[in-house]
């Protein structure tokens, strides 16, 4: 297939290397012209891939991405959540009418609180049956190294799902489908969010008792959201839920969980934010997120306690002796 993926980053480029190696033609969209011009003639991402990774000869990148469009069977967009919109409405009417939109990204929109499939349909006016999501234990860094990875990809309509894992699937790369495309979007965004809570309580330096108390009770709060707003119980046990978290947050190479621990360790926002240098989605994603929850009644205290540190510069020591305070209650 002819694909197009829109965004150079650290999954966008990794992505592409699939693609690829599954035998599709593809071009990487980038804003940077040095990154074009290091992914056309050196084969290489230096900013966002580890050393030693060389990408597929057949990859090639460019900054026209309205020459690109038109043409494109698969359209993957691997861009950081909050940008999305202003970015990408400019090429609406360039997207084929045939052509499958595929969202890599793991993130809420602050302004509207839509996960990126509804953003993308809303901004290229497409139908779900050409909306899919791919989502999985997927850390960019192993998958670049070609090491053996799952993943899920759901569209509604299955035999889209089908046909894009048909497309993507290499034999470091195996993938399985689902029709379930709200809860694999709202998984691994609560999972960054999730990350975020372990990487703090790791910067304090609490240890596996806790760890494992926020991963559960967060997989817990992801799930509630999830079924309140349309997704399946089923998707937060699978890869794109329990895989996704437990990649996430045992991984050290995780931005979110490290951000999470840099804020632990003592650095402001800020600072954590430098620090990082790459996407980290839960540090935005975890307000829209609360507010998700609180519309829906769903209670949400992990996610709440990152807000509460993260953006209202709470002390984690004392929001974590406040929700220890709380009385028992029934585990849900
Ligand atoms: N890195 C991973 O391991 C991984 C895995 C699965 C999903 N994701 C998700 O994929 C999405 C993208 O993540 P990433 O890892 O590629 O991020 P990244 O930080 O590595 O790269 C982001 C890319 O977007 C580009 N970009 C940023 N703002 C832009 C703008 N206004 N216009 C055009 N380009 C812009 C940057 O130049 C960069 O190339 C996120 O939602 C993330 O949660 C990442
Ligand atoms: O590095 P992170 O924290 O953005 O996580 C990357 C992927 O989402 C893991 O599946």
């Amino acid at each position: 297939m002819r694909a197009v993926v829109i965004g150079s980053g650290a999954w966008g480029t990794t992505f592409a290397q699939v693609l690829a190696d599954a035998g599709n033609d593809v071009v990487v969209w980038t804003t940077q012209e040095a990154v074009a011009e290091e992914i056309n003639t050196r084969h290489t991402n230096g900013r966002h891939l580890p050393d030693g990774t060389v990408l597929p000869e057949t990859l090639a990148a460019s900054t026209d991405l309205a020459r690109l469009l038109p043409t494109a069977e698969v359209v993957v967009v691997a861009l950081p959540s909050q940008v999305v919109r202003d970015v990408l409405t400019p090429y609406a009417g360039l997207v084929a009418p045939e052509a499958v939109v595929v969202s890599l990204m793991k993130g809420v929109e602050l302004s509207t609180l839509e996960v990126m499939s509804q953003v993308l349909m809303e901004i290229w006016d497409l139908a779900p049956e050409r909306m899919a999501v791919v989502s999985g234990p997927n850390l960019a860094g192993e998958i670049a190294r070609r090491e053996p990875t799952t993943t899920v990809v759901a569209c509604r309509d299955d035999a889209v799902a089908h046909r894009i894992a048909e497309a993507i699937a290499t034999p470091y790369f195996r993938v399985f489908t689902s029709t379930d495309v709200i809860g694999l979007e709202i998984g691994g965004a609560v999972k960054n969010v999730i990350a975020l809570a372990v990487g703090i309580a790791e910067g304090m330096g609490y240890g596996y008792n806790m760890v494992a108390s926020i991963m559960t009770r967060g997989l817990s709060e992801g799930t509630r959201i999830g079924l309140a707003i349309g997704a399946e119980r089923e998707t937060f046990l699978g890869l794109a839920g329990v895989g996704d978290l437990v990649a996430t947050c045992s991984s050290p190479s995780s931005r979110n969980h490290r951000l999470g621990s840099y804020i632990g360790k003592g650095l402001t926002l800020a600072e954590a934010v430098e620090a990082t240098g790459a996407t980290a989605e839960g540090a935005k994603s975890c307000r829209p997120i609360l507010e998700l929850a609180r519309r829906h009644g769903v209670k949400a205290s992990v996610i709440a306690a990152v807000v509460a540190v993260v953006h209202e510069g709470r002390d984690p020591a004392q929001v974590v002796r406040e929700l220890h305070a709380r009385p028992p209650r029934a585990e849900d």
